[in-house]
């Protein structure tokens, strides 16, 4: 028998987790991917997220089925028949020991408890103990998904994993994966007209008339680049990143490296307020109660502190929302220097990414000296004139940023559990927003977001079309799928953010109690 055709029971792999190994189920096969940690072109988080648990979804949602090949390598063994009970990553709060093979699994984290089993939280509680009040606001919005989504019992979740293998295969199936390259010739036409305009309107001086054009060609452009940095245009991973790559960071001064290394942690891991850094904007902006309790990042290895500055913004955030999605692109560069400059960045010259740093650097300079310094410095004739042009330009890509967040914002960010199947969370944690086709190319495929979770390298033309597959799929499952249009879309993000602010003003009752009355909470 080969090696790898041995059976490893669950208390095995366990031992093998609590060794320090790197161990993630695909299909029928148990992989130990520590050698591959390092040179992993998704890094080293998209891994770690993933162990102890059945993959199979993940792995092929984000992988060409060349690269589902290429993991045979990593074989150690096979996983027992039947369905695989997931464990939690050790990245995720996993505690591993050695057991035999009838002692009980190691205990959930308290966040995947059922409501059935938590402690009770007393009325007194929640008004005098910030941390209780915390635990309860979280524990409401996980009773609220459990009473919308399915069960969280494994077989039912199985069934779920099962219906959306058979629909991927669909789509392989059905030609979905094949990119209409003719869309990005109008795309083209489209970025080339609103090049022109700014370069027209620049040598005309009509300089604020320019900028706008300058900030509506980096709106639109950037749905190419989030494209291609999911391989969803040629599927080659070094042709597409370096499309990315020159959208992104040469005309964009963007790096694409930091948007794909925290945006594939984000697919994967969508809405956890501990590991998605799309959510984590302590102490502007908090979307879920869970920050209350000060979380450390896996992604930023930064603990966003829970502060007073917390206190005062988060109440506000529904007000500051929009004016802060104006200036967020000034935040977009620091992230992208302070990426290609970091230990992350580098980490991937031990893979087949290795290039992309250099070429990040080469193009990000680029973009500083075309934009900053000959359009800006030189091409202006005034400082008003200048800082105008540089606020209009940044300002007319709001759109973008809010639509970045619209369709996570307002979705649920609580932990149900590992048995929930990757379908299930990215519905729960996603909404698609309604708009007439003929507006598709305004909202650059954004629009279909939780198209674009379950599927995230099939190309953006065809999400339209996918969207009613999807939509089968759900009413087969019993999946709530959720769908605005961009107003109610808006309103339901602004709902989030207000409710989230009112649950503030309660934690400042609480800590102002605590403090009056000398009460001991958990703090
Ligand atoms: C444990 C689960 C895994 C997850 C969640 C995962 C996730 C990802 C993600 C998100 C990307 C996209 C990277 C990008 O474009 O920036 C990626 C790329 C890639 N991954 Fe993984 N990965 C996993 C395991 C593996 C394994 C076991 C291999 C072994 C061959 C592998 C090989 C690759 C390769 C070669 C690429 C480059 C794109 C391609 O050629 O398909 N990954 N992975």
């Amino acid at each position: 028998m080969l090696k790898h055709d041995r059976t490893l029971t669950a208390a095995a792999v366990e031992g093998l987790i609590a060794d320090g190994h790197t161990i993630v189920i695909f299909e029928d096969y148990v992989l130990k991917l520590d050698s591959w940690l390092s040179k992993h072109p998704g890094g080293r988080l998209a891994i770690l997220h993933m162990v102890g648990k059945d993959a199979t979804d993940e792995i092929k949602a984000y992988h060409t089925p060349a690269t589902w090949q290429t993991m045979k390598a990593f074989r150690i063994g096979r996983k027992p028949l039947g369905i695989w009970a997931n464990m939690t990553p050790p990245i995720r709060g996993g505690i591993y020991g050695k057991r035999d093979h009838d002692q009980v699994p190691p205990t959930p984290p308290a966040a995947s408890v059922a409501s059935s089993t938590r402690p009770d939280v007393t009325a007194r509680d929640i008004k005098s103990d910030p941390d209780a009040y915390t635990e309860w606001a979280e524990s409401q919005e996980i009773d609220r998904d459990n009473a919308r989504f399915p069960s969280l019992d494994p077989t039912v979740q199985q069934d779920i994993a099962q219906k959306y293998r058979a629909l991927h295969q669909r789509v392989h199936d059905e030609g979905f994966y094949k990119c209409r390259h003719v869309e990005y010739a109008k795309e083209l036409a489209r970025y080339t007209a609103l090049f022109g305009a700014f370069v027209v309107a620049l040598r005309s001086e009509w300089y604020l008339t320019s900028a706008v054009f300058l900030g509506l060609f980096w709106h639109q452009i950037m749905f190419t680049a989030h494209d291609a940095a999911h391989g969803a245009i040629t599927g080659n991973f070094e042709v597409d990143s370096l499309i990315a790559m020159f959208v992104g960071d040469f005309c964009c001064g963007l790096s694409i490296g930091w948007w794909k290394s925290s945006h594939n942690v984000h697919h994967l891991i969508t809405n956890h307020p501990e590991h998605d850094p799309d959510i984590q904007n302590v102490p502007l902006f908090a979307t879920s109660p869970s920050f209350f309790r000060s979380i450390h990042s896996s992604y930023y290895r930064f603990t966003f502190v829970w502060d007073a500055a917390a206190n005062v913004l988060v109440p506000y955030q529904k007000y500051t929302y929009y004016p802060v999605m104006c200036i967020a692109r000034f935040n977009l560069y620091l992230l992208s220097w302070l990426h290609v400059l970091s230990v992350r960045s580098s980490a991937l010259g031990s893979s087949k990414a290795w290039w992309i740093r250099p070429v990040e650097i080469l193009f990000m300079s680029c973009y500083w000296y075309l934009f900053g310094y000959l359009l800006v410095w030189c091409s202006l004739p005034t400082w008003p004139v200048r800082i105008a042009f540089v606020l209009v330009s940044h300002i007319v890509t709001m759109p973008l940023h809010v639509q970045i967040t619209l369709s996570h914002w307002g979705m649920s960010t609580s932990e149900v559990g590992e048995s929930e199947s990757f379908a299930q969370r990215q519905l729960r944690t996603t909404m698609d927003v309604d708009c007439p086709a003929w507006l598709d190319w305004i909202h650059g495929g954004l629009q279909f977001q939780a198209v674009h979770h379950l599927f995230p390298r099939v190309p953006r033309h065809n999400l339209r079309r996918l969207q009613v597959l999807v939509r089968e799929f759900c009413a087969s499952t019993g999946i709530p799928y959720t769908l605005l249009g961009f107003v109610d879309g808006n309103a339901k993000v602004l709902g989030r953010l207000g409710e989230v602010g009112q649950q503030v003003k309660h934690l400042v009752e609480c800590q102002k109690f605590m403090a009056a009355t000398g009460a001991s909470g958990l703090h």
